[in-house]
């Protein structure tokens, strides 16, 4: 099947994202939140994004132009109906996107396929209470997504391979390169990362360093590109919670406990950067560690 229109579900960073590679991979893209703030909001970050790429000539100014020519915004989930692709996006919680599939299903044409960039949650299961588990798969783009080259291409037990064939020369198409993974919690990039942010947050916990130490050591000593508690705040806290309790429920091995101090700081409302305080307190002129 072609692929010509785009859907994407949350306008989150993830979803302002995925709408910016889309659309300036000649895609057209209709971008939803339930919130029109986000979508507005997700609007100036992918403009000043493509400017950032202007200026380093990685595209040109005509390229940017035509990209975000071809991003529509709706708060109206079931203008997504006629599209040949969506891609929810929304909030990393099984019941949020379940009750998207559902609610966006009836408006659906019987080709369409559906794909979830979830972190973590059973792509078999999100499947399941679908009315096309065989067109349903795993997509799941690293953040920041126009950035990062890898996209994870998730199958169910169920996922058909002519929709695994689209969609991986969907992600070829956008200069990107995928990796299948088994539909097991939080696949393969979040079964490994994920565990090494926890264990970060423990050594803070327990007094081992403190928040500049911890980056400093990971940044100089494992030539990583961010500290782990400065990733964690980029990721978003509640994402790295919810991905933490997705694998201690689904693999049931205490090895996965999520850190009670990660915990602490998502039940604060500090998810991280997305709300200007996390591991780091982002209010000022530079980010400021909170312990
Ligand atoms: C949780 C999940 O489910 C899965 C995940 O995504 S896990 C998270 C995975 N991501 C990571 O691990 C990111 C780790 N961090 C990094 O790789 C780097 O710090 C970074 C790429 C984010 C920034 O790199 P940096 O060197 O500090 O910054 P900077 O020099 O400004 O940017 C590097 C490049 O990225 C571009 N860039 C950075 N952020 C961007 C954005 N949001 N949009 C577009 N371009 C961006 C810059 O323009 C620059 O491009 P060029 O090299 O082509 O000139
Ligand atoms: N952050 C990361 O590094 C990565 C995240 N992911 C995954 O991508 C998904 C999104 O994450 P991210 O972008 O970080 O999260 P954000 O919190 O930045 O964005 C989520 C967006 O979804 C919106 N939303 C919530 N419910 C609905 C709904 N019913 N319909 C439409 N929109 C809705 C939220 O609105 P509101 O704020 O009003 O609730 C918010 O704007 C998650 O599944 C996450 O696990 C995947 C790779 C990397």
């Amino acid at each position: 099947m072609e692929i010509r229109t785009v859907g994407v579900i949350g306008a989150g960073q993830m979803g302002n994202g995925i709408a910016h590679v889309f659309a300036l991979a000649g895609y057209q893209v209709l971008l939803n939140d339930i919130s029109p703030d986000a979508l507005s909001k997700a609007i100036a970050v992918i403009e000043r994004n493509l400017d950032r790429q202007v200026t380093r000539e990685k595209i040109s100014q005509e390229d940017k132009t035509a990209a975000m020519g071809r991003i529509d915004t709706t708060t109206t989930l079931t203008d997504l109906g006629p599209l040949d692709l969506i891609i929810e996006a929304a909030t990393e919680r099984e019941t949020v996107k379940t009750a998207i599939f559902e609610d966006l299903q009836p408006h659906l044409r019987p080709e369409t396929i559906l794909t979830s960039n979830t972190s973590s949650i059973s792509i078999t299961r999100l499947a399941s209470r679908t009315d096309r588990p065989e067109k349903f798969m795993g997509l799941h783009f690293m953040n920041p997504v126009p950035v990062m080259q890898l996209v994870e291409l998730i199958r169910g037990i169920a996922t058909d391979e002519a929709t695994y064939k689209t969609m991986l020369g969907v992600v070829e198409s956008l200069g990107k390169t995928a990796a299948s993974a088994e539909d097991f919690p939080a696949f393969i990039v979040n079964r490994i990362l994920m565990p090494m942010i926890n264990e970060a947050v423990y050594t803070l916990y327990e007094g081992v360093g403190n928040v500049r130490s911890i980056d400093e050591s990971m940044k100089l000593g494992a030539n990583h590109p961010m500290g782990p508690l400065e990733l964690a705040d980029f990721i978003g806290l509640d994402t790295c919670l919810a991905i933490m309790n997705v694998l201690h429920d689904g693999l049931a091995d205490t090895k996965y406990r999520p850190c009670p101090l990660l915990t602490k700081y998502v039940e604060a409302g500090w998810l991280g950067r997305k709300t200007s305080r996390g591991f780091y307190d982002y209010r000022g002129d530079t980010p400021v560690p909170t312990r």
